[in-house]
């Protein structure tokens, strides 16, 4: 496969989009033609610097408003492609995208458009130039790509096929099955591009939402399948109009749209074998649980304060590292001073568990995500490390066969045996903070390289604006990572570890008489909890008295409460009753709350 990118994706000069393509691994690119007239290199050095970086320039894009005109405009328009096809030859670029007009087309008819792009075929012709007609999702008559397929048939010409653009078809609900309609040969490009949903208007959806393949909502991999059985087999490119990424380092945006691309195709051979050749990449497995959380801090001691208060026990110092191990069920804590000067206490690593790390090692590492080197001593378990779009770091570990506890368990020293009824069981979910800049990258890696599903977006409230919130998690539900994007005033990163528990009335009252300060609810919370869910008044003074907050579902039930924040970590302990599936995102609101409230009066 061929791969593309258009360098309206990228931030940055011309110069700095090519390099960016180039060091990201992408084949060729299409050139958006308001980079090139904002560009001081002439077209002949562009070609030069894109043979120098092994880089073809594939597509001359967009050419706009041609079709369904009037005679007289048609002239004009002949005109402008002229110069166009002059600038190519100069730039050695020969196809050129058309897409549907927009604005200037007074004409509704197939037959006026077919002619009209058979001269521009012609026109073309002379320069060795192709023409790739493109119906935009906007088109003024030209806004499905069955029409546009009906109006290059009716053009009958060699120069002038069709590009077909996923979100001009996906964002329309048009049917991609009928791309198998079309001759591969007269596919002259292809774009992709992912979307969230939303509903708003088709254009401006378009031109700042879109996204790279597996960031969003659209089955690309059953498009791309459409497309490959026709037997197309050009440049397989993206073009992503997004306003985060015309914002951010165009080097890392390359590396992730080239991720994306190549998840895709891993995608597309494993779900439609018959029209994508085997992946070349390794096979997705789903990890059995998360091993371990990593808390990294200059001092980790008020971190172990509340862990004991939980109900955590101490399990040991390790050998040879500043890195302490204490365990509640099957939730393994570590907390590590090392390399943390002056840091407060903050998430800074998330261990799974493979049952063949082996190959879920290879995947990763195929897919060009940055391994992470960790000093180690002989006789230690190697844990592969990776770095995250989101921060802390991923950790593979082998499951232990038959349960227990994982190897690496036994370098810690000096410990104790886990405290007996604890009511912990084990982590229920890890929720983390991504930024507005890679969030979409994280739900990508999630997705598309580990494998896990994604959830539906949902916000909520804070009392400094709206929080973005996106669970991933395991279909079998061991492995739960809801994701927060904050509101930009939020500058403290908080993140924290939820243990599940049989018991967190329990919990809570062992953690008070050990001397737990839990994050205040408010009274008016209980009154409202009262009312909504008809609860009877003694249980709710119990969930009072214990600060735990109550949720409903039409499965089950859910309690669950917070210890207050220690740096940029808490903990919460919830209970699942009967098959409540949630994280209590109505609650949500109430503990941004009160946790604000906290923050204001320490000053923060
Ligand atoms: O938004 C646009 O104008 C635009 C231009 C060229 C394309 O290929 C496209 O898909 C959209
Ligand atoms: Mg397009």
């Amino acid at each position: 496969m061929r791969t593309s990118i258009a360098t309206v994706c990228l931030s940055g000069s011309l110069e700095e989009k090519m390099s960016a393509c180039a060091q990201a691994g992408f084949d060729g690119i299409e050139v958006f033609e308001p980079d090139l007239v904002a560009s001081d290199l002439t077209p002949e050095e562009i070609r030069a610097r894109a043979e120098r970086l092994g880089l073809t320039l594939d597509l001359y894009q967009p050419f706009r408003d041609f079709e369904g005109v009037t005679e007289e405009l048609l002239e004009a328009n002949l005109r402008r492609a002229e110069a166009r096809f002059q600038v190519m030859a100069r730039l050695g670029i020969d196809t050129i995208l058309v897409c549907s007009n927009v604005a200037t087309a007074t004409i509704d008819s197939d037959d006026v458009s077919a002619a009209q792009l058979r001269r521009l075929g012609d026109l073309a012709a002379g320069y060795g130039v192709r023409i790739a007609f493109e119906a935009l999702a906007w088109g003024r008559y030209v806004s499905d790509y069955r029409r546009a397929w009906r109006i290059v048939q009716l053009a009958d010409h060699p120069n002038v096929g069709t590009c077909l653009d996923s979100f001009h078809i996906l964002s329309r609900g048009h049917d991609p099955a009928g791309i198998e309609e079309i001759d591969g040969a007269k596919i002259f490009f292809l774009q992709l591009a992912d979307a969230p949903e939303l509903s708003m208007d088709v254009l401006s959806w378009s031109r700042h939402h879109r996204l790279f393949p597996g960031e969003g909502e659209f089955d690309l991999g059953a498009f791309l399948a459409h497309v490959l059985r026709t037997g197309y087999d050009g440049p397989v490119s993206l073009e992503v109009f997004n306003d985060t990424f015309r914002q951010t380092a165009s080097g890392t945006t390359a590396v992730q749209a080239h991720r994306s691309l190549f998840t895709l195709a891993d995608e597309t051979a494993r779900r439609f074998p018959d029209a994508a050749g085997p992946s070349t990449v390794p096979d997705l497995q789903e990890p059995a649980g998360v091993d371990f959380v990593e808390i990294q801090a200059e001092d980790t001691r008020d971190v172990e304060e509340a862990l004991e208060q939980l109900g955590f026990s101490f399990r040991g110092q390790h050998r040879t590292k500043r890195v302490r191990l204490w365990s509640a069920g099957g939730a393994r804590i570590v907390l590590n001073e090392q390399y943390a000067r002056g840091d407060e206490p903050h998430l800074s690593g998330l261990g799974l568990l493979y049952g063949d790390v082996e190959t879920a090692e290879q995947r990763i590492s195929a897919l060009d995500v940055p391994r992470m080197p960790r000093p180690m001593q002989a006789g230690e378990q190697r844990l592969p490390a990776f770095a995250t779009p989101h921060g802390p770091q991923l950790f593979l570990a082998e499951a232990p066969a038959g349960g227990g506890e994982p190897g690496w368990v036994e370098e810690f020293e000096h410990g104790f045996a886990p405290e007996d009824g604890s009511h912990l069981g084990a982590f229920d979910h890890v929720n983390l903070v991504s930024s507005w800049e890679t969030h979409d990258e994280t739900v990508h890696f999630y997705g598309s390289v580990l494998g896990f599903e994604k959830g539906p977006v949902n916000q909520v409230a804070s009392p400094h604006g709206l929080v973005r919130s996106r669970v991933v998690r395991t279909a079998d539900g061991t492995v739960r990572l809801p994701f927060n994007v904050l509101p930009a005033v939020h500058e403290q990163k908080t993140e924290h570890v939820a243990l599940t528990s049989d018991n967190v009335l329990a919990v809570a009252h062992r953690a008070r008489k050990r001397g737990m300060r839990f994050l205040p609810v408010p009274a008016n919370y209980y009154d409202d909890v009262r009312a909504r869910f008809d609860l009877d008044d003694r249980y709710v003074d119990l969930l009072r008295s214990h600060q735990v907050l109550y949720d409903r579902d039409g499965r089950g039930e859910f309690l669950h409460f917070y210890t207050r924040r220690i740096g940029g970590v808490f903990f919460e302990v919830v209970e699942r009753i009967g098959g409540y599936d949630g994280y209590g995102a109505d609650n949500a609101p109430v503990r941004l709350a009160a946790q604000s409230r906290l923050d204001d009066a320490a000053g923060r």
